[in-house]
């Protein structure tokens, strides 16, 4: 596969063009660096058919998870930008507007059919159809449309548009050529309606390849992971190169840091996972168990519990030599930055045990992937407590 770098002499084919795009308010970080993979294989496609369009960044912000009320932050605080630029062109929003202006030229609004699957049948299709509750996001005043577009109060778009959709990126692709290819800023709004083509297939692996972390936080983890359990590249085995698009490992090149990882998934997940998670003293059972097994006693916590429940946790582990470490990062950073330096953490750690379908502990698993670990190294999770044996996580396992 060589789909990298066509769209340099594609420039000159077609005008340039923008796409931006936005996720449904109430999902988290690691599920929108999930959709972020989706709408950069939108872009990929595009381009390899002709369209010259570019890929505007959405600025992070106002997450629900977050408690430190941030927004308008740049996707160069936790990523490396030029590292995605390699699979396809990219810029942020501030960039976008110094060099487009402050209009965007429609938002396509996708959604459902109110009608639902026709005969319980999923088939690829997409129309232009009446809002179903975009109305709740966009207003118009004047002549002009208003909405959240990342909290910058004077972007405004010229129109908006309700696409029912049921598919997949190369369904949006269809959609765009089809209608929409002449507008020069386009928006896709809740771009999470739209699936991958094909999960876990080369173009998926490449868009994650290409998601690497910004020098910051590597930097920030890596003295971490110096300090806290004398780990290093190289003595774990996980030096990479600086180009993801020359760097393949197989797995076992990587042996990880001497300490194991949990993420422990709690807040909402409590709630709305309840039956799939332990409780805090069977979450501590089985890391100690694991911990003996493996002769492991350094234990790192990724976690977004409270310190009662990490206390908890604490006073529970078995043998009492188990030494339990977490980053905690200081006031100066951000709720975001501290959780991608906890993933980095864990994706160099010897062992790793995550939580039931939490897309936090999803991207760890790539990252570990991506590093050459033993599969059952990373594809582990913690049980609820009444099953000792319950079913672990799918093996999405890395392609080139
Ligand atoms: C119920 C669903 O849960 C889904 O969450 P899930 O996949 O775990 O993962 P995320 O989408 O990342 O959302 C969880 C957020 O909680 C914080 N968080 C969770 N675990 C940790 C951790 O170990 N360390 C640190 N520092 N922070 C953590 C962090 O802000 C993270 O982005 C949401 O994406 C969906 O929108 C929905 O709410």
């Amino acid at each position: 596969y060589n789909g990298v770098a066509q769209f340099d002499d594609q420039t000159s084919v077609q005008e340039k063009k923008y796409l931006i795009y936005d996720v449904n308010p109430g999902e988290g970080f690691n599920l929108r660096r999930d959709v972020y993979m989706r709408v950069a294989n939108v872009v990929r496609q595009l381009r390899e058919q002709g369209y010259n369009y570019i890929l505007v960044l959405p600025p992070w912000g106002n997450l629900y998870h977050w408690r430190k009320r941030e927004n308008k932050c740049k996707w160069s605080e936790f990523f490396d930008v030029e590292s995605l630029n390699l699979f396809v062109p990219v810029m942020e929003f501030e960039d976008f507007i110094k060099e487009a202006g402050h209009q965007i030229d429609l938002v396509l609004y996708l959604q459902s059919y109110a009608e639902g699957w026709q005969d319980g049948e999923f088939e690829m299709k997409f129309d232009i159809r009446p809002c179903i509750e975009a109305q709740h996001y966009y207003e118009k005043v004047g002549d002009k449309w208003r909405g959240m577009f990342f909290s910058y109060s004077e972007v405004w778009s010229h129109d908006v548009k309700c696409l029912s959709i049921q598919g997949q990126s190369s369904t949006l692709v269809d959609a765009i050529k089809k209608g929409f290819n002449e507008t020069y800023r386009l928006m896709v709004d809740r771009s999470e309606t739209i699936l991958h083509d094909h999960f876990g297939d080369i173009h998926y692996w490449r868009a994650r390849r290409s998601m690497r972390y910004s020098k910051a936080v590597i930097e920030m983890g890596d003295k971490f992971r110096h300090e806290a359990f004398n780990s290093n590249d190289i003595d774990d085995r996980t030096v990479i190169k600086d180009n993801w698009q020359n760097t393949e490992k197989k797995h076992g090149d990587a042996i990880g840091g001497n300490y194991l990882c949990v993420h422990l998934r709690r807040r909402d997940f409590v709630r709305s996972h309840k039956k799939n998670i332990p409780s805090i003293e069977g979450a501590a059972k089985q890391i100690s168990e694991t911990a003996k097994r493996l002769k492991l006693n350094q234990l790192f916590l990724s976690t977004d519990a409270d310190t009662v429940e990490i206390d908890e946790l604490a006073s529970f582990l078995s043998p009492s030599n188990i030494t339990l470490t977490r980053f905690e990062g200081g006031p100066q950073l951000s709720d975001g930055f501290i959780s991608v330096v906890d993933q980095w953490v864990c994706a160099h750690a010897k062992h790793f045990i995550g939580t039931h379908q939490s897309t936090f502990s999803f991207r760890i698993h790539e990252d570990r992937e991506i590093l050459g670990f033993l599969s059952e190294t990373t594809f582990n999770r913690l049980c609820p407590d009444h099953e000792n044996e319950c079913e672990q996580p799918a093996k999405w396992t890395i392609v080139y």
